[in-house]
């Protein structure tokens, strides 16, 4: 980018800070001619398009030289490392139908079956024998394989069945031999055993039981006088309730999950994986999400060959029914300009082709971007973003034309158009984000992680593994008290009402930013940053607890638990008399959580210190405390939380000792008596103790500090929030490797309820670990 950059004349730079879209035909058709003439930018486009220089072709050299460290380290039984080295071959193998040698292929699929067959992943050496079987039909290895696997799962009608094929197929006198011990051996186990059938685990009806969708919810786009379209329900709609289920219209895998996600569905890859037929760069969970990146048709077999294929698949998409959505066909062929723009520039792409597919002409390109109805920032975006989008529309373009079937122009229009394409997406697209359970140590908790014994316990995080357009999705608005919850099931976007709303009342999810989580300033500043929009929600027009006390510190005057602000980092718009209003008389109303006393008291107290200030101080002066008025040293104050914070944070890097937790205890404590006892910093570093004492196995201290900090998350988020629930996973894991079974019951209860109110019958296929707790309470309890 930089060396494009540094092309662009001075004075064109400037009209293309400065430009609105009105201006932006004029300047994209300058950009394009001064490009044009510089011999570099043509030898930049050589190096993005030319497959011969592309990073991420295919090779059969290389693939053979990887067979062969996969052959070393498997005749050392080193099954890991072999099964890896196979993998990596199959992605360098040549597998378009004019240059694949299929019988290699099919041998490298066998010989990854084997260790996967060693290392226990049975189901995944099926899938791989398949896929030898469907291209080397003959090949006795892959039935014997199969039957093998079969075997060991208890299939032995299945077993018999490829034994006698593989048998009628091997021509050597050992091979023969050894096949007929293992067919004897299925034989004699389906007399015992009285034959058993194939479990019907990878059926894909299994997996519409989780594809809900929303019912009895009727939405509709409003306008709204200060944040345009957004969306409404015309009728009311209970709490949990799904109101919004989509596909992508386009999606890409984030770069940081490339070597670990499908790019069409965005689970994460099993060990049986697959490569993209043209790139080196592009991996798959199955053939499935194969065929649909690539928009290819099943191969031409018999049909009961496929029929195996796809009663083995695996059960990542929760929609039978999609529609083919070729997104990497066009990228494909070994090039690498795909794997090196940024992300949302090769999103555009995705969403171009598919316009241009659909009209089939590419002069219709205003008009197709048109229909894609999204709104766009252009105006507001950087001087940088201005020129960056210029730059990136412009190479695209380039991209497109070079490497797939499109015919266009490529003039100063079609550009332009591109560039309100890439703002589009700015603002439009969203992050896609999957839930994993993982240890104190950052290990994967698989659902069959067990919860007893010495497993370690469980944290919920969040991995941001795509980016997508949804065209629908993008028109809710966003709140930073948002009374939606959005998650995603693969790559298919749900939302969810997370408190009961009345006809006619705004949907809002949140963009990011929530009240509790950032102060007021951060989360103006990351909406601007992020989507160019001063945040108009009601949370940010409002003062709130959460905002008041998130960073404040404690009054130290003895007997005063006043807060004085840091900065005026609270509104101050409807200061005294809303808080009156908004805080002291909802503690009238009857939450449902045990938690709701305590809230209610806390912010009654924080309320009268506020309101019973002398009339005569001046309102919210930063350094004196709120309530009894008394002067602070901030730099002091300042200065003592920022080296606590810092020797706190050491926690998550260091080798655990017992002298680093006894600093990190130290540092909590100094923290405590300057912070308020409502600081979003106290509730983190008490979270931070608490994994740390994790991790040195002091369990029970571990508890009390994990407590700590969910009290805090009750004061300055709802009680019923999404945040408490995540710290909450980690408190019952905790509490049920202490044993303390009455506990751990009490706080799955209001887990399962959390979870429910935020993912309704998805809460355990987001978080398996929550079943296998509730399992262990269960057994404890009878
Ligand atoms: C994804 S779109 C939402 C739908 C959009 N309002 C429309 O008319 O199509 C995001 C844009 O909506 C507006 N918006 C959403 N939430 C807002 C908020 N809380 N305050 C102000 N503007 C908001 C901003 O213009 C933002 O760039």
């Amino acid at each position: 980018m930089e060396r494009l950059e540094s092309m662009v004349p001075v004075g064109l730079k400037r009209a293309i800070y400065e430009s609105t879209t009105e201006d932006l035909i004029s300047t994209c058709s300058a950009l394009h001619e001064s490009f044009l003439n510089i011999p570099e930018f043509r030898t930049i486009l050589g190096e993005l398009n030319d497959p011969e220089m592309g990073l991420c072709r295919k090779s059969s050299a290389e693939a053979l030289k990887l067979k062969n460290k996969g052959n070393q380290f498997f005749v050392i039984g080193d099954y890991e490392k072999a099964s890896s080295f196979y993998s990596q071959a199959l992605r360098f193998v040549p597998m378009s139908a004019h240059d694949m040698d299929k019988d290699f292929v099919a041998v490298l699929y066998v010989n990854r079956a084997s260790s996967l067959h060693n290392l226990g992943l049975l189901e995944e050496c099926i899938h791989d024998c398949n896929r030898a079987v469907v291209l080397s039909l003959q090949y006795a290895k892959a039935w014997y394989r199969r039957g093998k696997a079969n075997a060991s799962l208890g299939n032995y009608r299945d077993a018999i069945n490829d034994m006698e094929i593989a048998l009628s197929m091997e021509g050597s006198l050992s091979g023969k031999k050894r096949i007929k011990d293992e067919l004897e051996d299925a034989l004699n186990h389906s007399k015992s055993t009285h034959g058993t059938s194939r479990p019907s685990k990878h059926s894909y009806e299994k997996n519409l039981g989780c594809a809900v969708e929303p019912q009895g919810v009727q939405l509709e786009c409003v306008s709204t006088p200060d944040k345009g379209r957004g969306m409404a329900s015309c009728n009311n709609i209970q709490s949990a309730s799904l109101v919004h289920r989509e596909e992508p219209y386009a999606a890409i895998v984030s770069k940081q999950c490339r070597e670990t996600h499908c790019h069409f569905c965005f689970n994460r890859l099993p060990a049986d994986f697959l490569a993209c037929s043209s790139c080196t760069k592009a991996l798959y969970c199955s053939t499935f999400c194969r065929n649909q990146a690539e928009g290819k048709e099943y191969p031409d077999l018999e049909s009961h060959l496929m029929d195996i294929v796809l009663a083995n698949m695996d059960p990542c998409i929760v929609d039978v029914n999609l529609q083919q959505n070729p997104e990497h066909r066009h990228e494909c062929g070994g090039v690498h300009w795909p794997f090196v723009l940024p992300s949302e520039v090769v999103l555009a792409g995705r969403v171009l082709v598919k316009l241009f597919e659909k009209r089939k002409a590419f002069t219709a390109t205003s008009e197709s971007i048109e229909s894609l109805d999204l709104v766009h920032n252009y105006p507001q975006m950087s001087p940088e973003s201005k020129l960056e989008s210029h730059i990136y529309s412009l190479v695209l373009l380039y991209c497109l034309q070079s490497c797939s079937s499109l015919d266009f122009t490529l003039s100063g229009s079609s550009i332009a158009q591109v560039v309100v394409l890439i703002s589009q997406i700015k603002i439009n697209s969203m992050a896609i984000v999957h839930m994993i359970s993982v240890d104190a140590h950052g290990a994967l908790k698989s659902e069959k992680h067990s919860v007893n014994g010495n497993s370690l316990t469980c944290i919920l995080e969040q991995v941001r593994v795509g980016q997508a357009v949804y065209l629908r999705g993008s028109l809710f608005n966003h709140s930073c008290q948002p009374n939606l919850h959005s998650y995603f099931l693969s790559r298919i976007l749900h939302i969810r009402t997370t408190e009961f709303v009345p006809a006619g009342i705004p949907l809002e999810l949140s963009y990011g930013p929530q009240i509790g989580q950032l102060d007021l300033q951060q989360r103006q500043q990351m909406l601007k940053d992020q989507y160019a929009f001063n945040c108009q929600c009601n949370a940010c027009s409002e003062l709130n607890l959460s905002d008041l006390v998130i960073h404040a510190f404690c009054c130290v005057t003895t007997n005063c638990r006043g807060v004085v602000l840091e900065t005026e980092k609270v509104n101050r718009g409807r200061l005294a008399s809303s808080f009156l209003q908004d805080y002291v008389a909802p503690c009238i109303w009857e939450l449902p959580m045990p938690a709701c006393e305590e809230k209610k008291n806390a912010i009654r107290e924080v309320a009268q210190l506020l309101l019973k200030r002398p009339t005569d101080m001046p309102p919210l002066q930063t350094g004196h405390c709120l309530c009894c008025g008394s002067y602070h040293d901030l730099e002091s104050s300042n200065k003592t939380a920022k080296e606590t914070t810092e020797r706190i944070d050491l926690l998550t890097s260091n080798q655990m000792s017992s002298q680093v937790i006894s600093s990190g205890l130290k540092s909590l404590n100094l923290m405590r008596s300057v912070r308020h006892a409502y600081s979003k910093d106290v509730a983190q570093a008490e979270d931070i103790i608490s994994e740390a004492l994790c991790s040195f196995g002091e369990f029970r201290q571990a508890v009390d500090h994990c407590k700590a900090s969910v009290e805090i998350l009750e004061k300055i988020y709802h009680p019923n929030h999404i945040a408490i629930g995540n710290e909450l996973v980690k408190l019952t894991s905790i509490q049920l490797l202490l044993g303390d079974h009455d506990s751990t019951l009490d706080n799955v209860n209001r887990l399962d309820a959390i979870f429910s109110l935020h993912y309704g019958a998805h809460a355990t296929k987001i978080f398996p670990y929550l079943e296998s707790i509730k399992r262990e309470c269960d057994r404890h309890a009878h």
